[in-house]
């Protein structure tokens, strides 16, 4: 760029207009330039003494001491001393004068600007300008080469030599193609960016075009070189794999993980700790613990910088305990780590011990059980509709009296409707018996309900026994699968019903009591009347109130409300961290017809729950004959009942043979009570020695 100051001659000496010949010739001699300005006594411009001025008074032979300021040219073009390089290089294009005479404001003379110096100037900026550009160029971290058109190297620099090993003298007025074979310029021009290799270099190739001076085209090359980006990749996934590794371990080896900075800020926090509390990593991260997981006691190790464990706590019914541990650099807490046990925790008997203390579990032995009632309708779980109403019905019907009569599938929740009737009735402190008669052998039947006398019999038993009716004495006697009992025994039994009296085996005395019969069945009683199985006049005893409770599959919301109910109750039984049912079990469950109902849905849980250890349940865990039924289902649902018989068929046969042909343990596993087993046996005609 065209600087004032660095092309201006200032003008020391000039010319005034009575200056004569003989000195404005000394004068141009002494300063070599044709042009020289000529001013006034305070050194304004006048005009200038040109060489044709000269010429003029010579060819006019004018003698040496002639003035000069006849001869002088008056009309002078002038250039402000403040003009800025831009004017400047505009007025060097278009000005015809060979020579500036640089004036002040008050067109005082500053000096001269001559083509000459103009030039000398241009081509010095010129070089420093290439200068500055080649240098630029030579240290680039990019490689870049220049062909003429034909495809001749005209220019290479520091980088480009350094990639493919040559001097630039090897490579210069070379074929670009022998010093790189595998630059494809058909390839080249398809994308923008081109990977290659060169030498030991990976490189990202670009081309682009340039018309030459002669108007031919030429190209131009530049190579970045990624090799670093490369390495970088490469220690990325190796980083990457490593963290997957720990990620792995961490993952496997504790049961859950979480570390925060000094800023109680978390900063890392394991999957399985995410799913157990219900959290999304990108909600915690960098989140302050306190915020998030105040529970976990965790900021406070900051503080104290002592490393302790918590006292078991609980979440969803999944028990766990907290190892809060400082991390130390040098002697400052930067941090705090907590390691969260939720599996296993057989090591943690104790704390174990001390939090059952704590919780008043309802397994309270045998007699206990069969003498009080455990459950209110409070505990009925449901968010059916046809269920609520049936609860509240029951309800009322449990402030009177009246013989009631329970019917439902097995497992539907009969005996713990039963128990919630008690619950709710004037007899609720009194004793809540239950008399499986399904259960009883039929020789047996009679001294269960009624006892027997001291002599009764001989052997073992034989200083007597009080029955059932007895135990009953104010309360209620709960008369389970009541359509399985003998025909001799529904006579006697209709008495008692009737007189609310009765005598023990053996005795003469009549015995009073004041009981409340709930009965219940899963039987056709009114079919077994027909077919003379069951007293018609019992069954109008015993059917005063009568209650149908709906089975499962016709009351789907209810799974899962049961489910979850379930899971957090077994969690604590089992010590598991079942944190819920994932999507596609949960179809599954909603597609099995659970001939077993609620107790198959609770046994199936346990079962999925032992299998799935922690997390969710997952399709898999759920046992092979619902996944059969289910998928079978989905495929045909014509063939449904056919498919159901054979997987129902396949569950009882693997429950026998698991229980060995134990048929009280195979009805447990299977969800169903023993008298459904008989007849599922008897209907597959399933041997019993297996
Ligand atoms: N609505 C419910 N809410 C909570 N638990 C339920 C519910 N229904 C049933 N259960 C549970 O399911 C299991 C089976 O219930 P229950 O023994 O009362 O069924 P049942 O109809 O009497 O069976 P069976 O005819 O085989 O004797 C029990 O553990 C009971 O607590």
């Amino acid at each position: 760029m065209l600087k004032m100051k660095d092309i201006l001659t200032p003008m020391h000496q000039c010319l005034s207009p009575d200056n004569t010949l003989l000195e404005a010739v000394e004068l141009m001699k002494k300063l070599r330039i044709h042009t020289i300005p000529v001013t006034d006594a305070t050194r304004r411009l006048v005009g200038v003494f040109t060489r044709s001025s000269l010429y003029s008074m010579v060819l006019q032979e004018k003698p040496l001491d002639t003035p000069i300021g006849p001869f002088m040219k008056r009309e002078v073009e002038t250039l402000p001393e403040d003009m800025s390089p831009d004017q400047l290089e505009r007025n060097t294009e278009i000005t015809k004068v060979g020579t500036g005479i640089v004036v002040n404001r008050n067109e005082q003379l500053i000096g001269v600007i001559t083509q000459s110096h103009v030039v000398s100037s241009l081509l010095q900026t010129t070089r420093s300008l290439k200068e500055q550009l080649e240098e630029i160029i030579d240290t680039s971290k990019l490689g870049a080469i220049m062909t003429d058109e034909k495809r001749q190297i005209i220019f290479v620099n520091r980088k480009f030599c350094e990639m493919v090993g040559y001097k630039d003298s090897e490579i210069l007025y070379k074929d670009l193609a022998d010093v790189i074979p595998n630059f494809h310029l058909a390839e080249m021009e398809k994308t923008d960016h081109h990977r290659m290799k060169i030498g030991i270099y990976h490189a990202v190739a670009n081309l682009s075009r340039y018309r030459t001076i002669k108007g031919d085209e030429g190209f131009i090359v530049l190579f970045q070189d990624i090799s670093d980006v490369e390495k970088m990749a490469q220690e990325l996934q190796t980083v990457l794999k490593w963290k997957s590794i720990v990620q792995t371990v961490i993952n496997n080896v504790y049961d859950g993980l979480v570390m925060i900075n000094e800023s109680k800020a978390i900063t890392f926090i394991s999957p399985s700790l995410l799913e157990l509390f219900e959290l999304k990593e990108r909600e915690v991260l960098h989140k302050s613990v306190d915020d998030i997981l105040p529970e976990l006691g965790l900021s406070k190790i900051i503080k104290t910088g002592i490393s302790d464990i918590s006292d078991m706590m609980e979440v969803k019914g999944i028990r766990y305990a907290v190892h809060r541990i400082p991390i130390y650099q040098r002697d400052e807490v930067i941090g705090a780590i907590g390691k969260i046990a939720f599996r296993g925790l057989d090591e943690m008997k104790e704390l174990f011990r001390r939090f059952e203390t704590s919780q008043t579990r309802n397994g309270q032995g045998e007699s206990d059980k069969t003498k009080f009632a455990h459950f209110t309708f409070e505990q009925i779980m449901t968010s059916d509709k046809q269920m609520e109403k049936l609860i509240r019905s029951a309800c009322k019907a449990a402030k009177g009296q009246s013989t009631i009569l329970i019917r439902g599938e097995s497992g539907t929740g009969k005996e713990l409707f039963a128990h919630a009737i008690h619950s709710a009735s004037s007899r609720k402190n009194g004793p809540f018996v239950t008399v499986n008669c399904a259960a009883i052998p039929e020789h047996l039947l009679e001294s269960e309900f009624f006892g027997y006398e001291e002599g009764a019999f001989t052997g073992a038993n034989r200083k007597g026994k009080i029955g059932k009716f007895d135990l009953a004495n104010g309360g209620t006697l709960f008369l389970d699968e009541v359509g399985d009992m003998s025909f001799p025994l529904q006579a006697k039994l209709l008495r008692v019903l009737q007189g609310r009296e009765f005598f023990r085996v053996g005795g003469t005395e009549r015995i009073q009591v004041d009981v409340r019969i709930i009965a219940a069945t899963h039987r056709p009683l009114e079919k077994m009347v027909q077919n003379g199985e069951f007293r018609e006049d019992l069954y109008y005893r015993l059917n005063v109130f009568s209650f149908q409770i709906p089975p499962l599959r016709n009351r789907k919301s209810d799974i899962l409300l049961l489910s979850e109910s379930f899971i957090l109750e077994l969690n604590r039984l089992n010590g598991t961290a079942i944190t819920g049912i994932d999507p596609d079990a949960q179809a599954t469950m909603l597609d099995y017809e659970w001939p077993g109902n609620v107790r198959e849905l609770r046994n199936v849980l346990e079962r999925a729950m032992i299998f799935a250890e922690h997390g969710k349940i997952k399709r898999e865990d759920l046992p092979d004959y619902m996944l059969l039924e289910t998928e079978n289902d989905s495929t045909d649902r014509s063939t449904g009942s056919s498919l159901m018989e054979k997987a129902e068929k396949s569950a009882i046969k693997e429950a026998m043979q698991k229980t060995g042909g134990n048929k009280t343990r195979a009805a447990q596993l299977l969800g169903i009570s023993r008298s459904v087993l008989y007849e599922k046996l008897k209907k597959y005609e399933i041997s019993v020695r297996l």
